[in-house]
């Protein structure tokens, strides 16, 4: 932690992900003055700037400042993005210090090195973070690339873990926890929102339903993590003989709720292999 407190950060590209990050590295002491993000439109930067980031329009500026630099564009834009810094970082003494950490879905280590091939003695690491970064509650993984070091490693896993949980992984499972962890909020969210329909539907105000919604999504989640008891014998605690949760869960089956559930990890996992078949 205190390497990171005294380093550079950077970001390519500051949307919803880097920002997640970000805040995760704030809340923890890192300040804004080191921080350094890029993106081509100036007012995307603007809530950067108001915070006291070192903000520009090219690349080019984060590349040169930042020790540890964020890839953090949409996996299609990440040639172009790195083909822009590459006059910066243009001897082997000024990319020899930059560790690159990529969190695009699907991009491999084999494409990420050899896109980053001409910043010679530059490293990088794959992770997979996802947004509840951002209020600490973060679940990421992380795979090195052939060149990093102990140090880079160790750096990479302090940052993710500042906001959660973080486990190195081979890169074959990268996709996968991609379609399960890095998508997963967004799975989350629907069923929250649905959730909170179905109370108001009983008649139940919005903001109530949607509270007690979120409230018993996270409070069954930490039952899961904290009594470490098998979902099913968790289920099994509310389901009185004959009582309300079996006739619900009997709804949920009827509807196919799991199956649904797991082709949307496996819709998502097959997506993220798609993306890094693509150049
Ligand atoms: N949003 C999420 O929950 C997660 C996203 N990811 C990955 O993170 C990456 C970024 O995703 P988001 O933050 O959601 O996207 P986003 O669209 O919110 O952010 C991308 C940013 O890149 C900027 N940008 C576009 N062209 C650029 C260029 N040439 N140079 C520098 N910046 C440029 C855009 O202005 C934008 O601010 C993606 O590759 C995605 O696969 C990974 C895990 C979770
Ligand atoms: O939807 C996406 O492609 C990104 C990757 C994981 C979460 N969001």
């Amino acid at each position: 932690m205190d390497y990171l407190k005294q380093c550079n950060i950077g970001f390519i590209g500051g949307g919803n992900m880097g920002t997640a990050i970000c805040e995760a590295l704030v809340r923890k002491g890192v300040r804004y003055s080191q921080i350094y993000v890029s993106g081509p439109h100036e007012d995307k930067l603007e809530s950067w700037k108001k915070k006291g980031a070192h903000v520009s329009i090219g690349n080019g500026k984060v590349a040169e400042e930042a020790d540890i630099i964020f890839l953090a564009v949409k996996p299609h834009i990440l040639a172009a993005a790195v083909a822009n810094i590459y006059d910066t970082l243009d001897t082997p003494s000024k990319a020899a210090n930059k560790l690159f950490v990529s969190i695009l879905a699907g991009v491999k280590l084999e494409s990420l090195e050899n896109i980053l091939s001409r910043l010679e003695g530059s490293r990088v690491i794959r992770v997979m973070p996802n947004t509840p970064m951002m209020v600490g509650e973060g679940c990421s993984v992380y795979c090195p690339g052939q060149q990093a070091t102990d140090f880079d490693t160790v750096l990479v896993k302090t940052i993710l873990e500042l906001s959660g949980i973080c486990q190195l992984v081979p890169e074959s499972m990268i996709d996968a926890v991609g379609g399960l962890a890095g998508s997963g909020p967004a799975f989350i969210y629907l069923i929250i929102e649905a959730m909170s329909d179905g109370g108001v539907k009983m008649g139940i105000p919005r903001t109530m339903a949607t509270s007690f919604a979120a409230q018993t999504v996270l409070g069954a989640a930490r039952m899961v993590l904290e009594t470490e008891k098998h979902t099913g014998v968790l289920k099994d605690e509310v389901c009185s003989p004959g009582g309300t949760t079996i006739t619900g869960i009997h709804a949920l089956e009827t509807g196919g709720v799991r199956v649904a559930i797991m082709n949307a990890i496996e819709a998502a996992t097959k997506k993220s292999e798609e993306l890094g078949h693509k150049k």
